[in-house]
Formats: C-alpha cells, sequence, structure tokens
C-alpha cells in the first residue's frame, strides 16, 4: 500500500502574521487541510442526534395554552378541558416526536394546571419554580456521575416560558408580577397577550406599553432577542420592540376568498392567524422555532443552568481555587 508523505511544514509564517498573546500566532494556510468541512462535520452529526426543546406554558385556566401550541406545531395535543377547582397549581407535562424534512425535534410542552384559581397567589408560583429547579437538579446530577451518559439524557430544563397575560386591556395581575419575578432569572419568558381578538387593535397598542411599563417599573427581565449576530440583528431588535407579542390561535380551516386559512370566523369577518396585520402569531412562530430557538437553549445553559450550579455547588461546599492553590472568593 503507498503510504502518503506526510507534510511537514504545512504552514509558512508571514511578515504580516499577527502575534496574539504569548504564545498564539495566527498563520496564513496554503492549501488544503480539511478542517474548513467541520461546520458541516457539525451540522451532520446534529441531524444525527436530533433536537429537543422544552416549553413551559404558563397562564390561567381556558387561556388558549393548548390552542397555541396547536396552532406553533399544526398538531393536535389537546385532550380534556381543565376544571377551575383545583385546590393547587399542577404542571401537565406531555413529550412528543416531531419531524419537519429530515429534522427530528423532540418537544416536551409543560403546562401550567389550575393557575390563577387560587386564592393563594404565592401557591401559584411555587409549584413552577419547584419544576424548574427540579430539572436543573436533575441535570446537575448527571453531570456529577463519575459515569455520564449524556448522549441517551433526556435533557428537560426549561428552554422557554410562553407567560399567556389575559386580554383585559387594562393592567397586569398581582399573579402576573408575581410568578414572572420569582421566575425570571431561572428562565427565559416571552410574555403574550393571549386571545388578542378579544381586543381592538387600538386598545391592544396601549396595552402593550402599560404591560412593558409594568415590567420596567417592576424590574422584571424578559428574554431579549440577541442582536450581537448581524445576520439577525436587526429582526431581533425591531422584535424586541414589538414584545409582549399579541396572539391568536386556531386550528380551524376557514375559507377566505378561494383559499382556506387558519383562523377564527366572526360575523364581521375572520381573524386570519398567520396574517401579520391581524396579530402577532407569525412573529411568535418566527422567533421561537426559525431565528433563536438555538439562542434560548444556550441562554438557558450558560446564564440559568449557571446560576443554578454555581449557588448549588457553594451550597455542597465546593470552592475554586487560584493559581496560589488558594480559595477564590
Ligand atoms: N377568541 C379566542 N379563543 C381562543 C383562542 N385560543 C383558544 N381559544 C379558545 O379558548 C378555549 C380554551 O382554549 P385552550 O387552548 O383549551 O386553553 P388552555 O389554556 O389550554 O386551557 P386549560 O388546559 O383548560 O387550562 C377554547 O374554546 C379555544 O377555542 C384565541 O386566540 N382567541
Amino acid at each position: 500500500m503507498a503510504e502518503k508523505p506526510l507534510c511537514m511544514s504545512t504552514q509558512i509564517p508571514h511578515d504580516e502574521d499577527t502575534q496574539r498573546g504569548d504564545s498564539v500566532r495566527c498563520l496564513t494556510t496554503l492549501g488544503h487541510f480539511g478542517f474548513e468541512c467541520l461546520p458541516h462535520q457539525l451540522v451532520n452529526q446534529s441531524i444525527q442526534q436530533g433536537f429537543s426543546f422544552n416549553i413551559l406554558c404558563v397562564g390561567e385556566t381556558g387561556i388558549g395554552k393548548s390552542t397555541l401550541i396547536d396552532t406553533l406545531f399544526n398538531t393536535n395535543l389537546k385532550d380534556k378541558k381543565s376544571s377551575h377547582f383545583y385546590s393547587n397549581v399542577g404542571l401537565k407535562i406531555q413529550t412528543y416526536e416531531l419531524q419537519e424534512n429530515n429534522v427530528q425535534l423532540k418537544l416536551t410542552v409543560v403546562k401550567t394546571v389550575g393557575y390563577g384559581d387560587q386564592i393563594n397567589k404565592e401557591a401559584s408560583y411555587q409549584p413552577i419554580v419547584e419544576y424548574v429547579d427540579a430539572q436543573f437538579e436533575a441535570y446537575l446530577q448527571e453531570e456529577l456521575k463519575i459515569k455520564r451518559s449524556f448522549i441517551d439524557y433526556h435533557d428537560s430544563r426549561i428552554h422557554v416560558c410562553l407567560y399567556f397575560i389575559s386580554p383585559t386591556g387594562h393592567s397586569l395581575k398581582s399573579i402576573d408580577l408575581l410568578t414572572m419575578k420569582n421566575i425570571d432569572n431561572k428562565v427565559n419568558i416571552i410574555p403574550l397577550i393571549a386571545k388578542a381578538d378579544t381586543i381592538s387593535k387600538n386598545d391592544l397598542q396601549k396595552f402593550k406599553c402599560k404591560i412593558v411599563s409594568e415590567l420596567v417599573s417592576n424590574g422584571i427581565q424578559i428574554y431579549q432577542f440577541p442582536t450581537d449576530d448581524e445576520t439577525t440583528a436587526q429582526v431581533n431588535s425591531s422584535m424586541n420592540g414589538q414584545l409582549p407579542f399579541a396572539v391568536v390561535g386556531s386550528m380551524d380551516e376557514v375559507k377566505v376568498g378561494k383559499r382556506m386559512v387558519r383562523g377564527r370566523q366572526y360575523p364581521w369577518g375572520v381573524l386570519q392567524v398567520e396574517n401579520e396585520n391581524h396579530c402577532d402569531f407569525v412573529k411568535l412562530r418566527d422567533m421561537l422555532l426559525c431565528i433563536n430557538m438555538e439562542d434560548l437553549k444556550e441562554q438557558t445553559h450558560t446564564q440559568h443552568y449557571e446560576r443554578y450550579r454555581c449557588c448549588k455547588l457553594e451550597k455542597m461546599g465546593f470552592t475554586d481555587v487560584g493559581p496560589d492553590n488558594k480559595p477564590l472568593r
């Protein structure tokens, strides 16, 4: 078998090579090496592994959580209506395998049940906080194992919380402020005005402004679409200015002219869910699924989980040491 000659001197330093730090130099490469294919290797590996995405839907009973998820993913996940008479808030967790072309997505939807139906508002957000923390804890425990198996580990950490605001047209309720305040450093919150077809366009704009000012004055951090990538900076920054999205959900097919569209039929006409002049559904779908899903996952890992992990490890007595082997404070 013919052996390939080993090329020892493949990189020739040029005068213009820049010196970075003490020991890392940028060299101009000559010829083909192959590492330019690394991004393709990553794409193939990701497609083979499949993707997962975990959504938490928080909102009052009957506010349109299941319908919106169905409309987003074109599924029929809703089973039966929840009662208004639960003594505690519960969470319903459902996982689905979805496929679009050759991309597989394991979607987990966690939905509040009985939220807003109790007098004690503390009891309304506590189960949500506990659930989010429990998923961080499960991930941390997997990380701390000697034999870790992340390949088949189902990462259930919540990547986004869709917070459904009741379309009152007035202001946020105390339960909204309390819950968002207690989860904003644990999850990426995207606020939505639910059933936006029940409020006039004029009132909707005023309501949006009121919500934003209440979030700011209460120091509640909502997720900001990232503006550091030049390919998405413009659209993301414009969408940041349009939050909270006013959404309408529907799986009904309605006739408009010669076309069938998803919408809600009224005596005065049809509200088309996918018409950007009618509501912000398409904006939400694009932002959530097409443009920022990966950032939501990254923020979950690098910000929210990292905060949980740091806190937990410190409580467990771990400390980092500096170069002099002394504990860092
Ligand atoms: N007008 C209007 N009605 C909606 C909208 N979305 C859902 N609905 C209706 O509201 C009712 C409740 O919707 P669901 O999607 O079941 O609400 P949910 O929040 O999942 O309800 P629970 O699981 O019972 O808490 C249904 O009759 C829906 O058809 C919307 O955007 N506008």
